[in-house]
C-alpha cells in the first residue's frame, strides 16, 4: 500500500471513536464530531498541533449506541480480539464487547467548526493503514493508545513473493473489479476515476478501496478492516464484488423491460387512433369511455352550430388528433373546442310574454318607480307585437340602490328568460368585452361570450351594470367594443377575438344601468334610451321597506313576523336619522342589522312571558311611546321588554338606539343658519339630490373674490355673476360692506366656500344660492332656516331653469326643509313629485332674483326706492 509504505505512523495515537461508518485504508470519509471526548481531541490535538505527525489520529469504529457515548470508554469488541485482549489485559479494558481493537490510522485533511444546530466539528479524514491497539495509555480528556502498525512496509516490498502467492486470487479480484466498473456509466466522473484507480493502484490496496466504494454494510467493512492478512482480505472482498455485479445485472434487466413496455404502450396508442373510423356507432360507443377526443368530435357533429363555426371546429379537431398531448397547444385547442361545443348556438328559451302578468309581476316586485315601470311595459308590449325587435337598448340611470338592477332581473322574470349580470365598473381593457386572440398566453373569451356559456341559451337578459364606470387604458377602449355589442344592426355578427367566428347576439336583451349619463361616451349613449330613475320620497321608502325589504330580511334571517315587529314610525326614524340616501340600500342594511340582533335574542330564548297586555301593539301606541320618550329598557340588556314568545319583539326608538347606536344624522340645518352669510342650495349628484350649504365672509382686502370647495368653471362664473349683480344693485337693496361702502369690494375681500370640500361641484344651478348668501352677508340679515333654492342666474337678474328638480326636492324634503325656491320655468317638473311631498312643502317659483330674495328672507327683502330722500323741487 502506497500510503502505508510511505508513512510510518507514530507509535502513540489519539483515538477518535466514530459511529458514522468504517474508515478503510485508502478511502476518505467525512465525520461529524460532537461528543465531548472527540471534541477535545480535535481542539487540543488537531487544531493546536503544528506538525504533520499531530494530524495523524487513530480512527476506531464504535458499534455501541451513539447516545450512550459519554466520557466513559465503551467496551472493546473485535471478532479476532481474543488474543489482543490477552495482550492488552482486562484491567485496562474492563468490558470487551463494542469497541474494535483494530482501527485505521488516518490523516485529518480538513477541520470545519460550526455552532449550529449545536457546537460540532466536521473532519475530513483519509485512511492510511491498519493499526492494532496494544495498550490504552490514557482515557481522558481523550483516549490515547500505544499502537502497532499492521499494514507493514515489508509486506509490499516483498512483492514477488506476495504476487506469486496471491497471483490467482488477485487476478480474479481484478477481473471482477474491472467487470463491475465496466457495467457502470463511464460518463459519470466518479466511475471514470475509479477506472483509473484500478489501473494505477497496487493490487494490494484494491480490496480496501473497492470495499469502501461499493455497496457494503458497516458490518462487512468491519470484517474487511479486521482482515489483517491480504489473502483473507481478497477472499472476503470477491463475494462482495460478485454480489454487486449480480445486483447490477438484475437492475439492467428490469430497466430494459420497462423501456420495452413503454415503447409498446406508445406504439399501441396511435394504432388505436388510426384504426378508428369516425361515425360508426359501435366505435363511438366503445370509445366514449376511453377517448374524450372522439367524444368531443361527436359533440361537435351533433351540436347545431352554424356552418362557419362547424368548419373551424372540424379543422381544429383534425389538428388536435395529430398533436401529441404534451404540446402546449393541445390544451389550448381542446379548451377552444370545448367552449365552441358548450356555446348555445341555437338553444333558446321560449318567451312567455303576457303584458298583464308582466305588469302584476313588476308591481309586486317593486313599489313606486311608475315612470320606469311604464316604459318597461311599453318596451315589452312592442316586443310582444313584433318579434325580433331591433329596438333601442334601455339604460336605467339613477342614484345607487333605487332598484335599477332588480328591475332588470324582474324583466327577465316576466319574459321567462335567463338573467345574467355583467359588471362593467372598472373594466378598462377591451379584451374584457371582446376576448383575447388565441395566440396570447392565458387567452380567454370576453364577458359576453362567457355569459352566454354560463346561461346556456342565446336569448338571455344581459344587464350591463355601471356602464358609466367603464375605464380606458392602453389595452384599448372597452366602450368602443361595447358599441358593436349594443348596436342591433351589427350585433348579429359579433365576433369575439377568442372564438374568431361570429356569434349572433340579436336575440339577447341588453339592459344597461348607470349612475349618471355624464361619463357615458356619447357614441354609446346614443345607442341607448335613457330612463331616469329618481330617488324615493320618505313615504315611498317606508312602503318599500314594509312591502319588500323587511319581509326579505326576515326570510334571510330565519325570522317570522310573529317574532319581530317594526312599526312604520321606527322605519321613518331609521330613514331620517340613520340613513341619508336617495335609494334604499343602506336602509336595507339597517334592517339586516336589526334582524341579526333579534335573531340572537330569539335563538337565546330570552323572551319572558310577561306583559301579555302588550300583545296588540298598535302604531298609535308606538308613536306615543316614542313621543313621550318613555324610558323603556333596551332589548339587549332588559329581557323584560321582550314580549312573550308568541308575540313579536317590538323595535322601538330605544331598541333602535341599542342596535344601531346613536342617530347618525341630526337636523343640523337651523344650527348652521344662525348667522348672516349662509344659505342652502340644492344640488344634483349621481348619488341623488343633496342640500348644499354656501358660506360667505368678508374681510379687509383689495377687492378679491376667493372661491373654495373644488368648484368647476361654470360654478366659479356663477359666483362672479352673483357678485357683479349685487354690486350693481347694492344701492337698491341697501347693501354695504364692513366699511359701510356701497361698493361692496371696496377695501374688502370676499371668501365664498362650499362645504364638503373634497367633492367636486359644478353647474350653474347654485347661482341663486350664492346671491342669497351674499345678500345676507352684506345686509346682515339671516336667511330663513327652512328655505332651500336652486336656479341659474343672469347678469340682468333673471332666474333660469335647471335640471334634477325631483331629486333636489326630495333631498330638501329629507332634510326637513319647508320652503323651496325654484325657477318659474321648472314649475312643470313639480308634477313628477308625489302629492304627499308636495303637500309638505311650500314651493316658490321665481323668474327674477328679486322674487328669490323676497322669498328667502323673513318679511321679504325690501327694495330701497329712495323716495323718502327725494325733496320736491316744486
Ligand atoms: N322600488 C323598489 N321596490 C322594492 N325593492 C326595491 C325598490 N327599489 C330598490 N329596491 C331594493 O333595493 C335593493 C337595491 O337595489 P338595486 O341593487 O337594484 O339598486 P341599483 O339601483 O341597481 O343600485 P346600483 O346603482 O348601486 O347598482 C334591492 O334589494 C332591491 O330589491
Amino acid at each position: 500500500m502506497a500510503s502505508g509504505s510511505a508513512i510510518q505512523i507514530p507509535s502513540r495515537l489519539p483515538l477518535l471513536l466514530t459511529h458514522e461508518g468504517v474508515l478503510l485504508p485508502g478511502s476518505t470519509m467525512r465525520s461529524s464530531v460532537d461528543s465531548p471526548r472527540n471534541m477535545q481531541l480535535v481542539r487540543s490535538r488537531l487544531l493546536k498541533g503544528t506538525s504533520l505527525k499531530s494530524t495523524i489520529i487513530g480512527v476506531i469504529p464504535n458499534t455501541s449506541d451513539p447516545a450512550s457515548d459519554c466520557d466513559e470508554l465503551p467496551a472493546l469488541h473485535s471478532p479476532g480480539a481474543a488474543a489482543a485482549l490477552e495482550a492488552v489485559g482486562r484491567a485496562v479494558w474492563p468490558e470487551a464487547e463494542t469497541l474494535a481493537l483494530i482501527g485505521t490510522a488516518a490523516l485529518a485533511v480538513q477541520v470545519v467548526g460550526s455552532n449550529w444546530p449545536k457546537p460540532h466539528y466536521t473532519l475530513l479524514i483519509t485512511g492510511l493503514c491498519r493499526f492494532q491497539i496494544l495498550q490504552l495509555l490514557k482515557e481522558k480528556p481523550y483516549p490515547v493508545a500505544e499502537v502497532e502498525q499492521l499494514d507493514r512496509l515489508e509486506q509490499f516490498t516483498n512483492q514477488t513473493k506476495s504476487e506469486e502467492e496471491l497471483g490467482e486470487l488477485s487476478e480474479q479480484f481484478y477481473k471482477y473489479a474491472v467487470q463491475l466498473v465496466e457495467m457502470l456509466d463511464m460518463s459519470v466522473p466518479a466511475v471514470a476515476k475509479l477506472r483509473r484507480l484500478l489501473d494505477n493502484l497496487p493490487r494490494e490496496a484494491l480490496p480496501d478501496v473497492l470495499t469502501s466504494i461499493i455497496r457494503t454494510s458497516n458490518q462487512e467493512k468491519l470484517q474487511i478492516l479486521d482482515a489483517v492478512s491480504l489473502e483473507e482480505r481478497f477472499k472476503m472482498t470477491i463475494p462482495l464484488l460478485v454480489r454487486q455485479i449480480e445486483g447490477l445485472k438484475l437492475l439492467q434487466k428490469t430497466r430494459k423491460r420497462k423501456q420495452d413496455d413503454d415503447k409498446r404502450v406508445i406504439a399501441i396508442r396511435p394504432i388505436r387512433r388510426i384504426s378508428h373510423v369516425p361515425g360508426t356507432a359501435e366505435d363511438e360507443e366503445e370509445d366514449e369511455d376511453h377517448d374524450d377526443i372522439v367524444m368531443l368530435e361527436k359533440k361537435i357533429k351533433t351540436s347545431s352550430m352554424p356552418e362557419q363555426a362547424l368548419k373551424v371546429c372540424v379543422k381544429e379537431i383534425k389538428r388536435l388528433k395529430k398533436m401529441p398531448q404534451s404540446m402546449p397547444e393541445y390544451a389550448l385547442t381542446r379548451n377552444y373546442l370545448e367552449l365552441m361545443v358548450e356555446l348555445p348556438w341555437n338553444k333558446s328559451t321560449k318567451d312567455r310574454l303576457d303584458i298583464r302578468a308582466a305588469r302584476i309581476l313588476l308591481d309586486n316586485d317593486h313599489y313606486a318607480m311608475e315612470k320606469l315601470k311604464k316604459r318597461v311595459l311599453e318596451y315589452l308590449a312592442v316586443r310582444q307585437l313584433k318579434n325580433n325587435l331591433k329596438g333601442p337598448i334601455l339604460c336605467f340611470v339613477g342614484p345607487p340602490g333605487v332598484g335599477k338592477t332588480s328591475v332588470g332581473r324582474s324583466v327577465a322574470k316576466t319574459l321567462g328568460r335567463e338573467f345574467h349580470r355583467i359588471a362593467l365598473g372598472g373594466v378598462c381593457d377591451q379584451s374584457d368585452i371582446r376576448g383575447h386572440r388565441r395566440t396570447y398566453v392565458g387567452s380567454m373569451p370576453g364577458r359576453i361570450i362567457n355569459g352566454l356559456k354560463t346561461v346556456g341559451v342565446n336569448n338571455p337578459v344581459f344587464l350591463l351594470d355601471e356602464v358609466d364606470k367603464l375605464g380606458k387604458s392602453l389595452q384599448g377602449d372597452p366602450a368602443a367594443a361595447l358599441l358593436e355589442v349594443l348596436d342591433p344592426e351589427q350585433n348579429h355578427g359579433f365576433t369575439d377575438h377568442y372564438l374568431n367566428v361570429a356569434f349572433d347576439l340579436s336575440q339577447v336583451l341588453f339592459i344597461a344601468t348607470a349612475n349618471t349619463t355624464a361619463t357615458i361616451p356619447p357614441a354609446l349613449l346614443d345607442r341607448m334610451e335613457v330612463i331616469q330613475v329618481p330617488g324615493y320620497t320618505q313615504e315611498e321608502k317606508i312602503e318599500i321597506a314594509h312591502r319588500h325589504l323587511i319581509p326579505k330580511q326576515l326570510e334571510q334571517h330565519g325570522l317570522t313576523p310573529q317574532q319581530i315587529q317594526i312599526p312604520q314610525v321606527t322605519t321613518l326614524d331609521i330613514i331620517t336619522r340613520y340613513t341619508r340616501e336617495a335609494g334604499v340600500r343602506s336602509l336595507d342594511r339597517k334592517f339586516g342589522a336589526i334582524c341579526r340582533a333579534v335573531a340572537v335574542k330569539v335563538a337565546e330564548g330570552h323572551h319572558k312571558e310577561t306583559k301579555p297586555d302588550r300583545a296588540e301593539v298598535t302604531e298609535e301606541d308606538c308613536r306615543e311611546h316614542i313621543a313621550e320618550g318613555a324610558k323603556t329598557e333596551s332589548i339587549s340588556d332588559a329581557p323584560d321588554l321582550a314580549l312573550p314568545p308568541e308575540m313579536p319583539i317590538l323595535i322601538d326608538f330605544h331598541a333602535l338606539k341599542d342596535i344601531l347606536g346613536p342617530p347618525m344624522y341630526e337636523m343640523e340645518v337651523s344650527e348652521r343658519l344662525n348667522q348672516p352669510g349662509v344659505a342652502i342650495g340644492l344640488a344634483w349628484t349621481p348619488l341623488g339630490g343633496e342640500i348644499m350649504f354656501v358660506e360667505a365672509s368678508q374681510m379687509d382686502g383689495e377687492g378679491q373674490l376667493t372661491l373654495t370647495g373644488q368648484l368647476g368653471d361654470v360654478m366659479k362664473e356663477s359666483a362672479h355673476l352673483a357678485i357683479s349683480w349685487l354690486r350693481s344693485n347694492a344701492k337698491k337693496y341697501q347693501l354695504t360692506n364692513a366699511s359701510g361702502s356701497f361698493d361692496l369690494l371696496d377695501n374688502t375681500d370676499i371668501h365664498l366656500h362650499f362645504p364638503a370640500g373634497a367633492v367636486t361641484k359644478d353647474g350653474p344651478s347654485a347661482g341663486v344660492t350664492i346671491v342669497t348668501c351674499l345678500a345676507s352677508l352684506f345686509s346682515g340679515r339671516l336667511v330663513r332656516s327652512d328655505v332651500a333654492m336652486t336656479g341659474e342666474i343672469t347678469l340682468r337678474g333673471l332666474v333660469l331653469p335647471v335640471g334634477g328638480i325631483k331629486d333636489k326636492v326630495l333631498a330638501a324634503h329629507r332634510a326637513g326643509l319647508k320652503r323651496i325656491i325654484i325657477p318659474q320655468r321648472n314649475e312643470k317638473d313639480l308634477e313628477e313629485i308625489a302629492m304627499n311631498v308636495r303637500q309638505d312643502l311650500n314651493f316658490v317659483t321665481a323668474s327674477c332674483l328679486d322674487e328669490v330674495l323676497n322669498a328667502a328672507f323673513d318679511g321679504g327683502f325690501s327694495i330701497k326706492t329712495g323716495l323718502e330722500h327725494l325733496n320736491s323741487k316744486l
